[in-house]
């Protein structure tokens, strides 16, 4: 018999990516589905249904209850609300959540698969039962140049972030582009003008950019068209790093060690130390795509021939570029990259600091590797399990 399968957060931004691709997949072919609503309970259920036609109260404990496996994309004030009531209540099923709100959980797995494996196997054979997608940044980083963390040669990384209006969510999209509109429109006139002078143009654009209304800023704080914000995420607030030295970490920095590490199976309740990872993360006006610099202590000097085909054979979706402009300029941008499962790693370079250090430049879709893909592969597990 199929199993029973909770599906909640489905018609959101990163759960309608999710029901592309579990569609595209044919996942709902191996499984029951039964959707759930915060806002419609009652409702009919999408077509993917089957025997459960109808939309389930997503806060009804009983209900979630009956499933052998629940999948939410919902968010995390919905998984801090749900997760502990449904816990005591003895449900003993699996839970797959796109929400960091569990990730560090000693009892809870950093899900991606085909970095992570034998990590969510062990877990498995011992009784794991909570299973958390990895922060967007992280995942499709690891997606990329996971082979280097394989192969035991990184002795650090710092990472230096490219990070879309997505990552926010849809609003943040939607203010994304209503601010080009705005900067837009103001300049119109002049930008028709083949004579007009660039210096009034740019004057304009600028006075515009500093005097949005609060509305067209509600969402990221600050002016993000034609402009950037090397903030993401709450202030970590760790405090003194020494006597003359904040940490001054960013919660989204602060991801990138933590859960790389936790991800590899490395660090804080494992045997294996961690590897030091810290960078910057900034957010620009891409629109889904996470971009990130890289810069690699290695431990040993590797010649780059060896680096880039250890790269390209470790899964199937890290695409090695040629470091060349050209192939650069065509498929090292988040234009190129978004709505594909790739994730090309290029700029490989070995660096003027010495030959062992290694510079690369990787991009993913960070609705599909970035979320929505390890909980549907993890789903595939359980399944096959
Ligand atoms: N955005 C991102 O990049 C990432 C997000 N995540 C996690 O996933 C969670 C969900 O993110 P995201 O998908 O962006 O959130 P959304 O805001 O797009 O969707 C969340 C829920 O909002 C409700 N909703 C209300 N109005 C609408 C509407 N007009 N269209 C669609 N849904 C609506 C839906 O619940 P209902 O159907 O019950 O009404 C939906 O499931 C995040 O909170 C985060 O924990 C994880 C990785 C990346
Ligand atoms: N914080 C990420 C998106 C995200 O949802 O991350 P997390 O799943 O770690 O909360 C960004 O803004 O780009």
């Amino acid at each position: 018999m199929s199993k029973l399968v909770g599906l909640v957060g489905w018609r959101g931004m990163v759960g309608s990516v999710l029901m592309d691709r579990m569609v595209a997949e044919k996942d709902f072919d191996l499984i029951e589905p039964m959707f759930f609503s915060t806002s419609n309970a009652g409702g009919k259920a999408p077509a993917m249904a089957k025997n459960e036609t109808t939309l389930q109260d997503a806060y009804d404990i009983a209900a979630l209850k009956r499933c052998d496996i629940v999948i939410t994309a919902q968010g995390g004030d919905y998984t801090s609300s749900v997760f502990p009531k449904l816990r005591a209540s003895g449900w003993n099923g699996h839970w797959i959540d796109a929400a960091s709100t569990l990730r560090m959980n000693d009892d809870a797995i950093i899900v991606l698969d085909p970095v992570n494996l034998p990590v969510i196997q062990k877990a498995l054979a011992k009784g794991g039962r909570n299973w958390i997608g990895g922060n967007c940044t992280v995942s499709c980083m690891l997606m990329g140049v996971g082979a280097l963390y394989k192969a035991g040669l990184v002795e650090w990384m710092t990472s230096m972030t490219y990070q879309a209006a997505s990552g926010g969510g849809a609003q943040h999209m939607r203010e994304l582009l209503t601010q080009f509109g705005t900067l837009n429109a103001e300049v119109r006139t002049l930008l028709d003008d083949p004579k007009s002078a660039i210096l009034e143009i740019d004057r304009k654009v600028l006075n515009k950019q500093q005097n949005l209304s609060a509305s067209e800023i509600a969402n990221f704080g600050a002016p993000l068209g034609g402009s950037l914000i090397p903030w993401i995420d709450k202030d970590l607030g760790l405090g003194k790093q020494s006597d003359d030295a904040e940490w001054g970490m960013s919660k989204e920095e602060w991801k990138g060690g933590a859960e790389t590490n936790k991800i590899l199976g490395q660090g804080p309740g494992f045997d294996i130390a961690p590897v030091p990872v810290d960078g910057f993360c900034v957010r620009i006006g891409a629109m889904r795509c996470h971009s990130q610099a890289l810069t690699f202590k290695l431990k040993k000097n590797v010649p780059l021939a060896d680096i880039e085909a250890l790269i390209a054979n470790d899964n199937a979706w890290a695409k090695v570029v040629p470091n060349t402009r050209e192939a650069t300029v065509k498929g090292l941008t988040p234009v190129a990259v978004t709505g594909t499962m790739d994730i090309p790693v290029g700029r490989l370079r070995k660096l003027a600091m010495g030959p062992e250090y290694l510079g690369a430049f990787t991009i993913g879709d960070q609705l599909l590797w970035g979320a929505a893909e390890p909980l549907r592969r993890m789903l595939r597990i359980l399944l096959e399990a």
